[in-house]
């Protein structure tokens, strides 16, 4: 089934990469329920293995499980299952990333984050337990033409598990069904089925099968069934396609994120967009899970090569988030990353490996090494937009035929691009007469000075003055606000 599960009119999806769970839990209370966010993609909640050779605790370790015990860097069950309360208890949804193509790399005896070992070598995972009949053999994926290489073979050496072995899928089913367990009180809303291209859409649908209805106790309807997202990495070209997994649940349009990169590069005319989504050869809208960057791509040699756009384009990045979050066409995921530079490190870490919690500034932005793009003016005023516009179809496409671009969201939305000079244009906005706020273009620099365009000086601050009903004899006086 396609419905996200969100509440209420929300409806986009935050991926906060590597955070720890107390930490989103703060984040959904603080920040996401009250700027409308939907969801939050965690990243995988199982034990994974500890990577030291080559670069030290590289992001991708958390992508080679050791068991499916709830113990990683980000914390563990206990604090997974208060995130979970936590964050559904303000509408905000938990959707987990799970990893089940595979375990570990081929690299002897590996040491997991809560403690157990895998024997890679003889394919034994005692904390699961996994044994070398539970897995396909050491072939190696060397043809993507080839179907059954992709599925049966090993991604870099991961020892690649059988599930078309029942014992396999009982233990995957036990795993995930912990996840929206009503008896332990957990209640996730879905799954990021990472590496789907890599297993068989029948033995996927098996298991998708098995899956329990999500935990009531935690605000879904009854009935209400686990909403999966399948990473299927496909630009055209090779054996295995999107469409093979589409009836199971959404797939992640990946051409979608190579596209709007190469528009808000400068590389297409803005005005081409006019057809966006089925039009430029994307799959149907009702199965599309999108995103301008994911956590692999916005290192430039994923899928989508150099032409993703990421927090380093600031400004262009922007504009394709908006224009993501304006149009109607898929569900929407925004990234939000650590700073990373050209090597494989993971998320900001002390001398002990242990992650290192984002401080918040006064000015809402992140610290201690964490981006926070969802918490840019411009990207959460579009969740809101999103929200508010939810329901509704494009309409009053206008164009100058170049860099310029508007459009109306039914009668609820309107919202204007320019890659090329500025619009000094009548548009027709669908809205109701009246003066309305931009919260958006008056601040796409990031700044927070006066809107020179307004006939501000440059560097100009907002006047700010305070109501402080004080006639003296209260304990509160002006002179704790006149600095
Ligand atoms: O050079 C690398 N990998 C080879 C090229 C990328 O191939 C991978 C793909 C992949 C890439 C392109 C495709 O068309 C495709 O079907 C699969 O999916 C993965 C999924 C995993 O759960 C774990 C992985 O290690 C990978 C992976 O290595 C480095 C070193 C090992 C991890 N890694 C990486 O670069 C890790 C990448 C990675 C990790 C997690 C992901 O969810 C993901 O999409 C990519
Ligand atoms: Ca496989």
């Amino acid at each position: 089934q396609y419905d996200t599960n969100m509440w209420g009119d929300r409806n986009t999806m935050v991926h906060l990469f590597e955070w720890k769970w107390n930490d989103i839990a703060d984040e959904c209370e603080r920040f996401l329920q009250h700027k409308g966010y939907g969801g939050v993609q965690v990243s995988p909640v199982n034990e994974n293995a500890i990577v030291t050779s080559g670069t030290y605790r590289p992001w991708w370790e958390r992508y080679q499980p050791i068991s499916y015990n709830l113990v990683t860097r980000s914390g563990n069950e206990e604090e997974f299952a208060s995130m979970v309360r936590r964050c559904n208890n303000v509408g905000v949804r938990i959707y987990v990333d799970v990893v089940f193509n595979h375990m570990t790399g081929n690299s002897g005896t590996v040491y997991g984050t809560g403690g157990s070992i895998g024997y890679s070598d003889s394919k034994y995972y005692p904390a699961v337990p996994y044994g070398s009949n539970d897995f396909n053999s050491d072939c190696g994926i060397t043809n993507y033409n080839d179907a059954i290489n992709v599925r049966n073979c090993e991604l870099v050496g991961l020892r690649d598990l059988n599930q078309g072995s029942t014992y396999v899928r009982t233990t995957i089913l036990a795993f995930l069904n912990k996840l929206i367990n009503k008896l332990i009180n957990l209640g996730v809303a879905g799954f990021r089925v990472d590496a789907a291209k890599h297993m068989w859409p029948g033995d996927l649908e098996v298991i998708y099968a098995g899956l329990n209805n999500l935990n009531t106790d935690h605000g879904f309807a009854s009935g209400a069934r686990p909403y999966i997202f399948q990473e299927v990495i496909d630009l055209g070209g090779e054996a295995v396609s999107f469409s093979e997994y589409t009836h199971l649940g959404a797939v992640t349009e990946f051409k979608f994120s190579a596209e709007i990169g190469r528009v808000f590069h400068g590389y297409d005319q803005l005005t081409w967009l006019s057809n966006w989504g089925e039009g430029w050869g994307f799959m149907a809208s009702q199965y599309a899970f999108v995103f301008v960057d994911n956590h692999d791509n916005q290192r430039g040699h994923g899928a989508g090569g150099s032409n993703i756009l990421t927090y380093k384009n600031a400004k262009q990045y922007k504009m394709a988030i908006a224009f993501m979050l304006a149009h109607p066409y898929g569900s929407t995921r925004v990234m939000s990353s650590f700073y990373f530079d050209d090597t494989e490190a993971g998320p900001p870490a002390d001398s002990n490996g242990n992650i290192i919690s984002p401080g918040i500034n006064a000015d809402d932005t992140c610290s201690n090494g964490w981006v926070c793009e969802h918490r840019w003016r411009q990207i959460y005023n579009m969740v809101g937009f999103k929200n508010a516009v939810k329901g509704t179809g494009l309409n009053d496409w206008w164009s100058n035929g170049a860099q310029q671009i508007a459009f109306c969201r039914g009668g609820s939305g309107f919202v204007a691009f320019t890659n090329g000079g500025t619009i000094a244009q009548t548009m027709q906005t669908c809205l109701p007469a009246g003066t309305y706020c931009d919260v958006i273009s008056a601040l796409i620099a990031g700044d927070y000075n006066l809107n020179t365009d307004h006939g501000f000086a440059s560097g100009a601050r907002p006047y700010i003055f305070q109501e402080v009903i004080d006639l003296g004899g209260e304990a509160v006086s002006f002179s704790e606000y006149t600095h």
